[in-house]
């Protein structure tokens, strides 16, 4: 079984090669390093530098590796930057995947996991499941649906089965320390409170605290990345078995608002970070929690992370050991 993951040098993709090769199983990495990170990259896995756009270098991978199946990690994925650069988060999210699905098919490669988003949804102030109204506000949540339609439509035609998994917001490390979120100029509110606290980033701007929210900041559902990863498995466990195709919520199906996050780095790291108010960030929305009920019925998944202050101690236990800090860099 060889397991093409593309964006594996990044946060969580470079956590999904990790899992699959502590199984023992054949993982090829394809990367352009756009934002992901070399150091990232395990020595065990196989490692093409390029892009996922490129058909060539696809068509090449896939019979030189013999591939059996693909986890699509890569992608753009910050929810502003998109707003600000809608063609760009087209043409990287969506025309570069159906360069994927057009030669997996060419190919015969018919197990696929991709990774979607709770940005597909449209806003709500209430938990979402599956079947919730869909409507996204941003050219990132529209990319991801348009690949969410390719992937539905080439299944009912026979062309693949797919896990179209919508991740919530995800933080934490790899437990051995070997994987952690190491994007530079990260925008992830955990990151950033966790860099903050470590004295790497002067301060850390809540984007609006005038939010219909309890305490006036945004909402998310965090999920453990480690957790998020067991999914993933579960559900390539489910494709080999010859299981349908699946689209699943993954987060916890609860809400921590920034506030809470900032309150959870500050016990952590056993000191304050310093805050402070700025405006509300394009495409923002106040809450976004899932109804997780589907992947454990799916799946049989159970987290073990389900902690806001383990994740929260995890993702500062990767920042510490990112060595000594550097002169903090101005607020985010
Ligand atoms: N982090 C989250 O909270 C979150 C939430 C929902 C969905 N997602 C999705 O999960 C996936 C992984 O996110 P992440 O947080 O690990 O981000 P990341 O930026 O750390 O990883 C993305 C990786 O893909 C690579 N990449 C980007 N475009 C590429 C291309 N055209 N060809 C080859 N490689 C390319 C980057 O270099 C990077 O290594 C993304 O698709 C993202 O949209 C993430
Ligand atoms: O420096 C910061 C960073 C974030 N936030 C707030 O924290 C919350 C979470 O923001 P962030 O960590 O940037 O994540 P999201 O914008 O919610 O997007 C993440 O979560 C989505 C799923 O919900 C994914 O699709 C995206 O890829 C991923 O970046 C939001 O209310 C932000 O306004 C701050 O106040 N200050």
């Amino acid at each position: 079984m060889t397991t093409l993951i593309t964006g594996g040098a990044g946060y969580i993709g470079s956590h999904m090669a990790l899992a699959l090769l502590d199984r023992g199983e054949r993982t090829v990495i394809l990367d352009n390093l756009s934002t992901g990170v070399r150091a990232l990259i395990p020595a065990r896995a196989a490692f093409i530098e390029g892009d996922v756009g490129d058909a060539d270098l696809l068509r090449w991978l896939i019979r030189r590796y013999g591939i059996d199946e693909v986890v699509h990690f890569a992608g753009s994925t910050v929810v502003p930057e998109s707003v600000a650069q809608p063609l760009a988060y087209y043409r990287n999210n969506a025309a570069a995947a159906l360069t994927l699905l057009s030669v997996m098919e060419e190919c015969g490669v018919e197990r696929l996991v991709f990774s979607s988003t709770a940005a597909v949804y449209a806003p709500s102030d209430r938990p979402v499941d599956e079947d919730a109204p869909l409507g996204p506000v941003t050219p990132y949540g529209a990319s991801k649906l348009m690949v969410e339609r390719m992937i539905r439509d080439a299944a009912a035609a026979g062309i693949l089965r797919a896990g179209v998994l919508r991740y919530f917001n995800v933080a934490g490390a790899d437990a051995a320390g070997r994987a952690g979120q190491s994007t530079p100029r990260a925008t992830h509110l955990i990151k950033a409170a966790c860099e903050a606290a470590c004295g790497r980033r002067a301060a850390l701007t809540i984007h609006g605290d005038d939010w219909p929210t309890p305490d006036g900041t945004g909402v998310r559902d965090y999920i453990h990345v480690q957790d998020l990863i067991e999914i993933h498995a579960l559900m390539l466990r489910r494709l080999r078995e010859g299981g349908a195709t699946a689209v699943l919520n993954c987060g916890y199906g609860k809400g921590a608002s920034v506030r809470e996050v900032i309150g959870a780095v500050e016990r952590a790291a056993g000191r304050r970070v310093p805050v402070r108010i700025g405006p509300r960030r394009p495409g923002d929305l106040a809450q976004v929690v899932a109804r997780a009920d589907r992947v454990r019925a799916t799946l049989g998944w159970r987290p073990r992370n389900d902690d806001l202050d383990r994740i929260v101690g995890s993702a500062l236990a990767w920042e510490a050991r990112a060595g000594p800090a550097p002169a903090p860099v101005s607020p985010s």
